[in-house]
């Protein structure tokens, strides 16, 4: 049984109306799949449980985004990047998409696609909290990943790993048609930014974290102290009087929980854990948007719609959803 939630939120205008983005995109990575991502979910009937059992106003355009228009046939690598014309087409567009939805106070409800569409998600929120708020926003990364590699640090080359450093301008790239479009009211601080679930982490991304200060917490963090306690001490970083973005990579959780994503890392959080974080940003009344990426229905087919669910799950707990 579910019931709208009683939590008040600070910083949106229309708090029961929710702005959804379906981003079917699969060019950050390179296993086919993550882009069927969205339909699934939404076939499995995550829009409906939100609008029928929390009593959410849903404004969904009805499609899964492609973004075929605005994949560029040539698109050789640049600094080590793959696919860099595109992901920056795509995540320019979607960029645009997701400000006009926060812009107007909406809660804002990306599914991906992989997570380097976050560059279009938090630089959108980002600038329109700026606009509307006169605020700088945080961003809580769930994930097993860092995703912070500059284009030289990267051993991949794939952009899914590199999102946070151009949001964070630790990666910067004058090309216009590769991210060249990013501005200061698109950028997120890194004062702002807290890690939590991390366990595969490169060795340049590790050494940006610490020189720049990020603040990160690690599987061995929540074994230590438990979730209730990381949770705490993440927020008590981003303050009470902050705006926050929360981006989600299934990854995150244990592949027992989540096994359809395309870098799954053992040893991750329970279900429970990755639902608690949410449950925990929803109740602070703080929250502004939310991604939830890198769900993969095509590999290991038989755990597809264990990871569907357990992606249905941490949206409805971040959305307030209660368990009594
Ligand atoms: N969003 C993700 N699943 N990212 C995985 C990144 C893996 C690795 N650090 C890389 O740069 O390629
Ligand atoms: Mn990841
Ligand atoms: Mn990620």
């Amino acid at each position: 049984m579910t019931q709208p939630s009683t939590i008040t939120s600070r910083f949106l205008s229309h708090p029961n109306q929710l702005g959804v983005v379906a981003v079917g995109f699969n060019g950050g990575q390179c296993k086919k799949g993550v882009e069927a991502a969205p339909m699934a979910l939404i076939e499995s009937g995550l829009l409906t449980q939100l609008s029928e059992d929390l009593d959410y106003e849903v404004h969904h355009d009805n499609t899964v985004h492609y973004y075929e228009n605005d994949i560029p046939a040539e698109d050789p690598d640049h600094r080590g990047m793959k696919k860099p014309r595109a992901v920056s087409a795509v995540t320019e567009k979607l960029s645009s998409q997701i400000y006009n939805y926060a812009k107007d106070g909406k809660f804002v409800l990306t599914l991906g696609g992989d997570h380097s569409i976050a560059i279009g998600t938090v630089s959108g929120t980002a600038k329109a909290i700026r606009e509307r708020l006169g605020r700088e926003m945080a961003v809580i990364w769930v994930d097993a990943h860092a995703d912070i590699n500059v284009p030289e640090t990267s051993g991949s080359g794939n952009i899914h790993g590199m999102p946070m450093a151009f949001l964070t301008r630790l990666a910067r790239e004058e090309k216009k048609d590769i991210f060249g479009w990013m501005q200061d009211e698109h950028i997120v601080s890194t004062q702002k930014l807290v890690y939590i679930g991390l366990r595969d982490v490169d060795r340049g991304e590790k050494k940006l974290l610490r020189e720049n200060g990020i603040k990160a917490f690690s599987m061995h963090d929540i074994d230590r102290h438990g979730i209730g306690r990381v949770v705490e001490m993440a927020l008590a970083h981003i303050g009470n009087d902050t705006p926050i973005h929360l981006s989600f990579d299934v990854d995150a959780l244990d592949p027992q929980w989540a096994p359809s994503t395309g870098t799954p890392v053992r040893g991750g959080l329970t279900l429970r854990e990755g639902d608690f974080i949410c449950e925990a940003v929803h109740e602070t009344g703080n929250l502004i948007a939310m991604d939830l990426v890198e769900v993969n229905p095509s590999l290991e087919e038989k755990g597809a719609s264990e990871t569907i669910r357990a992606g249905c799950s941490l949206v409805r707990s971040a959305l307030g959803d209660t368990l009594l």
